[in-house]
């Protein structure tokens, strides 16, 4: 992308990423509203600031090192600007770009990154010792460069409305070209970034966008329509509306979080989608899980995890995780997956999945939770790795309950 030289574009992209890095919000959320502040920004104008700001929250460790210091509230006009020299880009004339010298930019980038993958790659140097230490080196340095690309926009075909070719067209009609994905039945990849969400073809709930790796859970249950599955941690829906789809809207689908507000989007999204068989249970006692004991032909815990498969997408979480954090969830998951597994009925599967290539957040806990209950069997897993599929990285495993 070539530098665009209006002042009023820096400042919102220097506002957005002081909420990010000093606001601790997140990064998608703070450029939309920034851009919906924005009406009168043309499309060139929205797609710089949105590229700039993903690109300097992605590689904010190198971009500090070749600034020579860590990004603060009174530099980040430096630290944009810093990026740009890295880019071979000519700043424009402003003042706030005065105290910038080229050539001593250029200098301390190439001492700093000089053999030093971390910083090269722009990773807090805990993330990259516990990656190392879980992947060891050539799995874990192939993930990170991976997931430093920017990530692709797939949208998953609502079979309940439509089918994947008469979406294309229709998209292509509207002036969007997609391509399909072969190995995922209902997957489009936008040819282009475009806000989709603004089409006639969103709005009548003919698709939704989903990672091409996160359209590959819903079918590991192998539901069948009629059958009583457990969403057990449905969020806004991504996963539930995918197994409304495949049930062909037959059978019932119970879709729990403990966050109310995230189960009221999935209510909206369910409507659009056309998806009737949901009912939705908010998780605010143990006594919800235990009416709901035996009860199940498959569970899905989609786990809330690390989220290091999907750095990608998310790059500000390189720089709000923390290891404190990782090893709390960890201790969840193995919560969810002793407690939740008990809805499953005799006979019955759990599909255990995450969005983390953390083996210790995968396999070790699949491992340690069969330890514990032999009337499970493993029957599969699988883990996508964003350097083999180039999507996002999600791991999943299939148990059956004899
Ligand atoms: C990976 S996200 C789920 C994404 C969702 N399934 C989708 O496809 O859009 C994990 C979810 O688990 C929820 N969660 C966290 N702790 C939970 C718990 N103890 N019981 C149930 N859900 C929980 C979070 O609110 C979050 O929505």
């Amino acid at each position: 992308m070539k530098i665009l030289p209006y002042k009023n574009l820096f400042i919102g992209i220097t506002e957005t990423l002081h909420n990010v890095f000093f606001e601790n919000k997140y990064a998608d959320r703070e450029l939309e509203k920034m851009l919906k502040s924005n009406r009168k920004w043309g499309s060139k104008d929205r797609a710089f600031i949105a590229e700039t700001v993903y690109d300097t929250v992605r590689w904010k460790r190198m971009i500090e090192a070749s600034m020579g210091k860590e990004v603060a509230p009174d530099n980040l006009w430096e630290f944009v600007g810093t990026w740009f020299v890295l880019e071979d880009e000519k700043l424009p004339f402003w003042d706030e770009f005065k105290k910038i010298s080229a050539k001593d930019v250029l200098k301390r980038n190439h001492a700093a990154t000089d053999g030093n993958f971390a910083i090269r790659e722009s990773m807090p140097q805990w993330m990259y010792d516990l990656g190392l230490k879980e992947l060891g080196k050539n799995q874990w340095h192939q993930e990170v460069e991976t997931m430093n690309l920017p990530a692709p926009t797939v949208i998953r075909t609502n079979t309940l409305k439509t089918d994947r070719k008469a979406l294309q067209k229709n998209l292509k009609d509207q002036g969007f070209l997609t391509e399909v994905l072969s190995k995922y039945p209902d997957a489009l990849e936008m040819a282009d970034k475009a806000n989709i969400f603004k089409t006639d073809a969103f709005q009548a709930g003919l698709f939704e966008v989903q990672d091409a790796g996160s359209q590959l859970i819903a079918p590991y249950l192998n539901v069948q329509p009629g059958m009583r599955v457990i969403d057990a941690c449905a969020g806004a829906g991504g996963k539930t509306l995918h197994l409304a789809a495949m049930m062909q809207n037959k059978g019932q689908i119970y879709a729990l979080d403990i966050h109310e507000w995230k189960l009221q989007e999935l209510k909206k999204r369910a409507k659009r989608a056309g998806a009737q068989n949901i009912q939705t249970k908010v998780i605010d006692s143990t006594k919800v899980i235990k009416k709901m004991e035996g009860t199940a032909d498959r569970v899905l815990i989609d786990a809330p995890c690390s989220g290091l498969g999907v750095l990608s997408r998310n790059p500000d979480s390189k720089w709000k995780l923390t290891p404190e954090f990782i090893e709390d969830i960890k201790k969840i998951q193995a919560e969810i997956l002793d407690s939740y597994s008990k809805m499953v009925k005799n006979g019955g599967a759990l599909v255990y999945a995450t969005c983390s290539i953390l083996p210790s957040e995968n396999q070790n806990q699949v491992q340690a939770f069969l330890a514990n209950h032999p009337e499970f069997k493993l029957v599969r897993e699988k883990q996508l790795f964003p350097s083999q599929t180039g999507y996002d990285g999600f791991y999943m495993a299939y148990l059956e309950k004899n």
